[in-house]
Order: C-alpha cells, then sequence, then structure tokens
C-alpha cells in the first residue's frame, strides 16, 4: 500500500533533520512542503507570529488543537519554559502516530502530551482525567467550522481564564467565519488580526487573536 503524504512527510524529517533539534525539524518540514508537496502545517510565515504569541505568553499551560503531522506542536513546545506543557488534540490515528514520531524526534516529547480523539470529547475531560485547571493560550488549528463550537465548549467547561490567549490560524483562508463573526462580537473577547499568508503560498491569509477578558 503506497504511503501517505504525511508519512512521507516524516521520512524525509527522519532522514534529513538533526535529532532533538526542533528547529532543524521545522525548516526540514518547510522545505519538503514548499518544495516537494504542500501540506497544511502553519509553516514558515505564519509561524513567527505563532512564535511571537507563545513568547510573549511564556504559558505553563498550553492546548493546541489539530495537531496533524506535529509541525506547530514542535513549533510551541520549544519554546515553553521548565515545567511547562502543551497539550495537543488529534483525532486521526494515523496523523497521531505521525505528529508522536515528529514531537520525538524533536526531542520536545517531555513538553508535550498528544491526547488522541475528537476536541469535542477531549475538551470536557481536561479538568478531571488531564488535570488541568486553566489554560493559558489555546492554539485553534484543526476544522475550522469547529472554531466557534469548540471556544464556547472552553468557557462552557471553565477552562479560561482572565487574560487566557486563543490564537487561530486560516481566518482569511480556507477562513472561519462563523469563528470571526462569534469572536469579534463577543463583548469577552479582546480580538486582533494578523494579516499574513498561507503556508508555502503567496496567497493572504491571516490568524486572530482573542484575549478572554473574564
Ligand atoms: C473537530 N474536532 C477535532 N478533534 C481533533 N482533531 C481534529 C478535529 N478536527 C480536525 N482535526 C484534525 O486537525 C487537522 C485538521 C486541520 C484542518 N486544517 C485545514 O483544513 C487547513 C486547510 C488549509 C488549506 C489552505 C488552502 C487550501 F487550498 C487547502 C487547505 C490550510 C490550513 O492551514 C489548514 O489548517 C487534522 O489533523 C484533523 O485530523
Ligand atoms: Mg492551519
Amino acid at each position: 500500500m503506497n504511503q501517505s503524504k504525511e508519512q512521507r512527510i516524516l521520512n524525509f524529517v527522519l532522514q534529513n533533520a538533526v535529532r532533538g533539534d526542533p528547529r532543524s525539524v521545522m525548516e526540514t518540514i518547510d522545505k519538503y512542503c514548499s518544495e516537494k508537496e504542500w501540506a497544511m502545517n502553519v509553516g514558515d510565515v505564519k509561524g513567527v507570529i505563532l512564535d511571537k504569541t507563545v513568547e510573549e505568553i511564556n504559558p505553563s499551560i498550553a492546548l493546541e488543537l489539530g495537531t496533524y503531522c506535529g509541525y506547530s506542536a514542535v513549533r510551541i513546545a520549544r519554546l515553553l519554559k521548565a515545567g511547562a506543557c502543551l497539550l495537543t488534540v488529534e483525532f486521526n490515528p494515523e496523523f497521531a502516530a505521525i505528529a508522536k514520531q515528529m514531537i520525538e524526534f524533536a526531542g520536545v516529547q517531555d513538553k508535550v502530551k498528544l491526547l488522541q480523539g475528537p476536541s469535542e470529547v477531549i475538551i470536557p475531560q481536561l479538568k478531571k482525567k488531564y488535570e488541568v485547571d486553566t489554560l493559558d493560550f489555546v492554539f485553534l488549528d484543526h476544522w475550522k467550522d469547529r472554531y466557534a463550537p469548540d471556544t464556547i465548549l472552553l468557557q462552557e467547561c471553565s477552562l479560561l481564564r482572565k487574560g487566557s490567549v486563543l490564537l487561530a490560524d486560516n481566518i482569511i483562508f480556507p477562513g472561519a467565519p462563523e469563528f470571526i463573526k462569534y469572536i469579534r462580537n463577543n463583548p469577552r473577547f479582546q480580538c486582533s488580526t494578523y494579516p499574513s499568508h498561507l503556508e508555502y503560498m503567496k496567497v493572504q491569509d491571516a490568524m486572530e487573536k482573542a484575549v478572554f477578558l473574564g
């Protein structure tokens, strides 16, 4: 059975990146996906916005929705201080297996907990099963029509506190119109937009930052 694109990306990293070096893993994925096969990693351009947001917050506990191959999990985890943790949620078992190997190869496995399952099931389990109090940072990069319902679910599960920061990918392309409508009209969030470009393409995209006001 021939390999999936995601398996080819992982193999390219295993053969070309430096084990234990997160930046080398990111650069190798970006090289493969810009030169050989496009893939929906946040990428090197929007990745800088993600980096700056994570550095500004310096989160103790972060959540990512939509691990895919683990590119942004590696990107986020490399910036976390000692003792900090990224919980990343992925429901596709093949992608979860690939991401696990990617995270381990990059050497950030001690900072990342990969939770396999749908976000709508995992989010209500975070407090009791994963001992989360509240989240400092949430990166939304899963199905775009799930950004709004999962943001509502995070609030219903009391997982956000005054100052919790959400960062959403792809609010221009493919777009997340329901999320934008919800979050920008919601007095409990302070929103700002970061115009950028779609990963590996000369196409406009943007990221939305939303600070929960409590
Ligand atoms: C709904 N609950 C969920 N719970 C757990 N994991 C979930 C999930 N939904 C989706 N996922 C997983 O997240 C990932 C999905 C991400 C969806 N992302 C996109 O569709 C996307 C798509 C593009 C894109 C851009 C241009 C284009 F021409 C085609 C696609 C660019 C991006 O940056 C994207 O993020 C997969 O790994 C999927 O299995
Ligand atoms: Mg994306």
